[in-house]
């Protein structure tokens, strides 16, 4: 027999698969529940047992009632029956009363339960999002799938595990109950008939819980159309792209897409609730009901036979129908818990995910990285990358020396994977094949996190903070204490202090317009900030700067003087460009052109002019674009020596 986890597989694979599905989010989620303090659970379990109990007590009691009637209207007011009654009645109305005001303290510490469980869980998945050193999994959708599923609930602060760790406390409430029922049943009838009763109760159960978990499972499957149906809806409803949506008229179009897209999503969550639910509901109820009747056919024949005082008769009863409405739907259970336990098991798939690429990619070095380094080099040697999934090879046994203390600059055409090597230095993702060297040591053996305090890096897509402006400078080196005077200076060498100091708050003005005193900054002035936060890593100490078209957003003459400054704001450091302009590249200390995946020419301006390949045709295209103006800007170019425009963007091959 081959064992499959098919759920129309052999019995063995459906077990597994029922296991997995029903009981191993339970035991996750009940190992989650120590993280709401031994106090709180054990007050919530007893709370519960009572809760479980009251009602048991209250058909006792009410049973009792009605056996006493007779009596005790034959024996009349003082009566010793009427005094039995009336301690029955009494203690009917206690179990009844306790129940209403339990049950709110059940709602308030289940609450407070949710809250710790919850927050501990923010943490971990703030803390697993974070394990991740390099960025392959925050680009694989089945990772990004489980994500969303898993922070969804939280988020939403609705049906999250700390819901799911209350509900499945509340069942203890449920099954004490039952439990009582049974025994009760078992005690005026036979036990046959308890335990049937149990049976019954729990067909009814499965039918209504099984069926709901079947159907939430059905959710999982179009977590990838639900999670673009949310992004279509946030690019409408966004700050992001909304002068876009306006001047492209493009309101309609996105709202077209939300729609189209959640009926997609919500199609197969429909037909699959009908298959769920219809067909398996009217089994159960059948089963389920023949089981009762039988029982109460049990106490009925008994009653007939004498067997049953009316004590008994009325307590059997009562038990049963109880019992029986027991395997219905439990609101402060069910449901929280089967998307609680189903955002768990998401975090666990994450959590799984982030630890298999972990593995996978070598990023387990743990070796120092010594201060001043690289004092020698930085060496690319035969380095190979293919992205996670992708079938294209971009670097192809790329050999580059960045000599240390030097800049050097890297061009190329789009695509070219320029961007890419820059991950690779930073290691955001590690080379399939070859290795990167610092001084001759394998950036692989070295800890990740030293070695990034190491690099400064702008990427092209920096990142605007909605923070303030000193922070946004600030967080290029958060391994030490916020020196203001070190943010200073890196504004004003990245010629933006004026800018700043200018703000509602100065350097305190939060950089957007969604807060308080808050401004926005052009795209020139945020890609100034953007340098100054790599010139900020470098005075706290990293010795190798990294720069993704810096200057893409400056204004021409913005460009020269930074240009102009970059050789002093960069003594000592080891310093790779990627630009396509020309009149930033040319001032490098080394120029390296590289396509299709390896380096193809290396050499000063000079050199690579004189060799007349790639980078020489490039440069008169640029030149020619300059000299016929093509370029506007370029008519005001007061200081720029060179040509400046973007003619390598434009896929010029040759
Ligand atoms: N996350 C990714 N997954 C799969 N492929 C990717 C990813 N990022 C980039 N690529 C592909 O890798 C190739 C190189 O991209 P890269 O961004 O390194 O080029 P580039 O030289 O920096 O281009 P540009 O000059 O346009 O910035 C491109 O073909 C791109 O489509």
């Amino acid at each position: 027999m081959t064992g499959t986890t098919s759920a129309t597989g052999p019995a063995p694979g459906r077990v597994r698969t029922w296991y997995a599905a029903a009981v191993a989010p339970r035991v996750a989620t009940a190992r989650l529940l120590p993280t709401g303090g031994a106090g709180l659970v054990a007050g919530l379990v007893l709370l519960n047992l009572v809760l479980g109990l009251l009602p048991v007590l209250f058909v006792v009691a009410t049973s009792r009632v009605v056996g006493q009637v007779p009596v005790a209207v034959g024996g009349g007011v003082g009566s010793a029956a009427w005094d039995v009654l009336v301690r029955d009645f009494v203690l009917a109305a206690a179990a009844f009363c306790g129940q209403q005001v339990l049950a709110p303290a059940q709602t308030a510490l289940g609450v407070r339960l949710k809250r710790r469980v919850d927050g501990r869980l923010r943490d971990r998945m703030l803390a697993s999002t974070l394990r991740s050193t390099g960025i392959a999994p925050m680009e694989d959708q089945a990772t990004l799938d489980a994500l969303s599923e898993a922070t969804r609930q939280v988020d939403s602060e609705f049906h999250t595990p700390g819901d799911a760790c209350a509900g499945l406390l509340a069942l203890v409430a449920r099954y004490v109950r039952l439990a009582g029922f049974a025994v009760l049943v078992g005690l005026v009838s036979t036990w046959w008939a308890g335990a049937a009763l149990v049976v019954a109760t729990m067909v009814f159960r499965y039918g209504q819980r099984g069926g709901l978990r079947k159907y939430s499972t059905a959710w999982r499957g179009v977590v990838g159309v639900r999670r673009r149906a949310e992004y279509l809806r946030d690019v409408a409803m966004g700050a992001g792209a909304a002068k876009e949506l306006r001047v492209f008229g493009l309101a309609g179009w996105f709202a077209d897409r939300y729609e189209d897209a959640t009926r997609e999503m919500l199609a197969p969550v429909t037909a699959r609730r009908r298959l769920i639910y219809l067909k398996p509901y009217l089994l159960y109820t059948a089963v389920g009901l023949a089981i009762g009747s039988g029982v109460l056919v049990v106490l009925a024949r008994g009653a007939a036979a004498g067997d049953l005082t009316l004590t008994g008769l009325t307590l059997g009863l009562q038990s049963v129908v109880a019992a029986l409405l027991l395997g219905e739907y439990y609101p402060e259970s069910d449901v929280p818990t089967q998307y609680g336990m189903q955002s768990m098991a998401a975090l666990e798939e994450f959590e799984e995910r982030i630890g298999a690429a972990q593995d996978a990619g070598r990023t387990a070095g743990t070796g120092p990285v010594p201060p001043a380094s690289p004092t020698v080099s930085l060496r690319f040697e035969g380095v190979a990358f293919r992205y996670p999934g992708a079938s294209r090879t971009v670097l192809d046994g790329l050999d580059l020396e960045l000599p240390a203390g030097l800049s050097t600059a890297v061009v190329g055409i789009n695509g070219a994977g320029k961007t890419t090597l820059v991950k690779l230095l930073t290691r955001l993702h590690e080379p399939t094949a070859g290795r990167i060297t610092s001084d001759g040591t394998d950036l692989a053996d070295l800890d990740v996190a030293a070695w990034r305090r190491q690099v400064s890096v702008i990427f092209q897509d920096f990142v605007r903070y909605e923070l303030s402006a000193a922070d946004n400078i600030a967080l290029g080196a958060t391994h030490v204490p916020r020196d203001d005077a070190a943010v200073r200076d890196a504004a004003r060498d990245a010629d933006v202090l004026d800018v700043l100091e200018a703000l509602p708050l100065g350097l305190d003005t939060p950089l957007s317009r969604a807060y308080e005193d808050g401004a926005d900054l052009s795209g020139g002035q945020w890609q100034r900030v953007a340098i100054a936060r790599s010139l900020y890593a470098l005075r706290a100490g990293a010795r190798v700067l990294v720069l993704d078209e810096p200057t893409s957003a400056l204004d021409v003459r913005a460009e020269a003087a930074f240009f102009d400054r970059f050789v002093e704001l960069t003594r000592g450091v080891t310093s790779v460009l990627v630009s396509h302009r020309f009149s930033s590249v040319r001032r490098a200390d080394r120029i390296v052109v590289v396509d299709a995946g390896r380096v193809v020419e290396q050499g000063t301006h000079a050199e690579l002019l004189a060799l007349d390949g790639h980078y020489a045709r490039l440069f008169r295209l640029q030149a020619e674009r300059f000299e016929a103006g093509f370029d506007g800007d370029e008519h005001d170019h007061g200081g720029a020596d060179g040509p400046v425009g973007d003619a390598v963007t434009t896929g010029e091959r040759s």
